[in-house]
């Protein structure tokens, strides 16, 4: 197509704005928070169009599975042979006709100029057509098509309707013990926007500084804030580095391992997945208020650069260490308390990442797991006897969590399991412990997991 034909479409910013995020997913692999960070700031949108592009990009990602069933059922060919741009219009039309109250006309028309745009007259023309097929019924219509009846297939039926790849909601079922109607819930809570949470980090602010600046303390954590509405980074301490953005759930896990009774010395902690470093800086503060030291260990040169940015104006010293955290660069048993942040699928992050469940494949967990059972056996080479070990995950599949301890434990004689849940004592429903399973949908937070082992000889 002539660049001049693609020209004369007209297409709004906002709309424009959600397509580049979307495609920059779709083609590039791209992160879809950074990505739409780099294009608002490209088209300079006033906060309502910036709303709506949010939303239109979010929420098409979010529901992508269902709504390529749903295009796919009116197309004559595979979606593999439709140009990429084209499905991405095509998802973006989509989820405004069955996500959104955008009228069909307006849905239709605006995602035709998008197509003009981004591919020429004759796929603008394809895109007509196909909109108008998916106009012909609204979100229920279509469930009512593309979801399994929930009595046949109860998964089957949650992952349609709450958009959800069905491995996702099986992991999700398991982990919660077979419970249909919780499995419901995280379902539902992951497609909300999380509230903004902040961390005033020890020794550098505290919250009754965030309090001022706007946030509201947080229910659990006392280090924790929420920010209902506005721009965190506009906040000073914030802006001077003195606190940082981070989920409660992170923080309850690290100050979960922080406040376990140890007997012995305390003065040496260790974060072995520490990238980018978010609860390194909590730990650090605690660390140094009570005249420990951290050593933050990262394997990505560029994460590790994060960290030591976190960890500077730390009261206290602190070391940054680009290493490989399976391959202990420090004699054996050199620590008191060490933490392993582990390399998951992120699937109790799905709230702030809504591309991520299309993009984590089953195959990933194997793989993942194989690295979890071996950083933690290096955490473990790492302690002291005495010493405690934090095995934290951001996702709650059995297989990164519960599956990952329990084979780490075969044939070991030398380590215990500690009850975590009193080290959290105000937090409801932390499961049935030793180890401890938040949710979103229960606690507002991401689903972080926390087993807290002791080292015995
Ligand atoms: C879940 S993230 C940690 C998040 C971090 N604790 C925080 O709160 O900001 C896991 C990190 O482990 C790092 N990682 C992966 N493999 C590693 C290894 N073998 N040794 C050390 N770090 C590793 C990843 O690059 C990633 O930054």
């Amino acid at each position: 197509m002539a660049p001049q034909q693609r020209r004369r479409a007209r297409v709004d910013s906002a709309r424009q704005t959600a397509y580049e995020v979307v495609h920059a997913v779709s083609v590039r692999d791209a992160y879809a928070n950074l990505a739409l960070a780099a294009a608002l700031r490209d088209h300079r949108l006033d906060p309502r169009d910036a709303a709506f592009a949010t939303e239109l990009a979010h929420g098409t990602l979010r529901h992508r599975g269902g709504y390529d069933d749903v295009i796919g059922r009116c197309v004559d060919r595979a979606l593999t042979k439709v140009d990429p741009a084209v499905l991405d219009v095509l998802r973006i039309g989509t989820h405004q006709l069955l996500g959104m109250r955008v009228p069909a006309h307006a849905a239709v028309a605006t995602s035709v100029d998008l197509a003009r745009s981004v591919a020429g007259v004759g796929p603008s023309k394809f895109v007509n057509a196909v909109l108008r097929k998916v106009a012909a019924r609204d979100s229920d219509g279509w469930l009512a098509v593309t979801a399994p009846a929930y009595e046949d297939d109860p998964v089957g039926n949650l992952a349609a309707r709450h958009a959800h790849p069905r491995w996702v909601v099986e992991a999700f079922l398991a982990a919660l013990r077979g419970s249909l109607e919780e499995t419901a819930a995280a379902l539902e809570a992951d497609n909300a926007a999380p509230r903004v949470t902040l961390a005033a980090w020890p020794g550098r602010s505290t919250v009754d500084e965030l309090v001022a600046a706007g946030a509201i303390a947080s229910r659990w954590s006392p280090h924790g804030a929420v920010l209902e509405g506005g721009d965190p980074a506009a906040l000073a301490p914030i802006a001077s580095r003195r606190a940082g953005v981070q989920d409660e759930g992170s923080q309850l896990v690290a100050l979960a391992l922080a406040n376990a009774p140890l007997d012995g010395p305390d003065r040496r902690w260790l974060d072995l997945c520490a990238g980018p470093g978010g609860k390194a800086a909590l730990l650090a503060g605690l660390a140094g208020e009570r005249s420990a030291q951290l050593v933050a260990v990262e394997r990505q040169p560029h994460r590790a650069r994060l960290v030591a940015d976190a960890l500077q104006g730390n009261a206290s010293p602190t070391l940054t260490v680009c290493a490989d955290g399976t391959v202990p660069a420090w004699p054996a048993g050199s620590f008191d308390r060490v933490l392993v942040d582990a390399p998951c699928t992120g699937l109790g992050a799905l709230r702030r990442r809504p591309e991520a469940r299309w993009r984590r494949q089953p195959k990933d967990v194997a793989v993942l797991q194989d690295l979890q059972i071996r950083l933690l056996h290096s955490a473990l080479a790492s302690v002291r006897p005495g010493g405690l070990v934090a095995y934290v995950t951001c996702s709650p599949h059995p297989a990164e969590t519960r599956e990952v301890i329990a084979k780490t434990f075969a044939g070991r004689a030398d380590v215990d399991r500690i009850d975590a849940r009193p080290l959290l004592p105000r937090v409801p429903e932390l499961g049935p412990g030793p180890d401890i399973q938040l949710w979103p949908h229960r606690h507002g937070t991401d689903a972080m997991y926390l087993a807290l082992l002791r080292r015995l000889q």
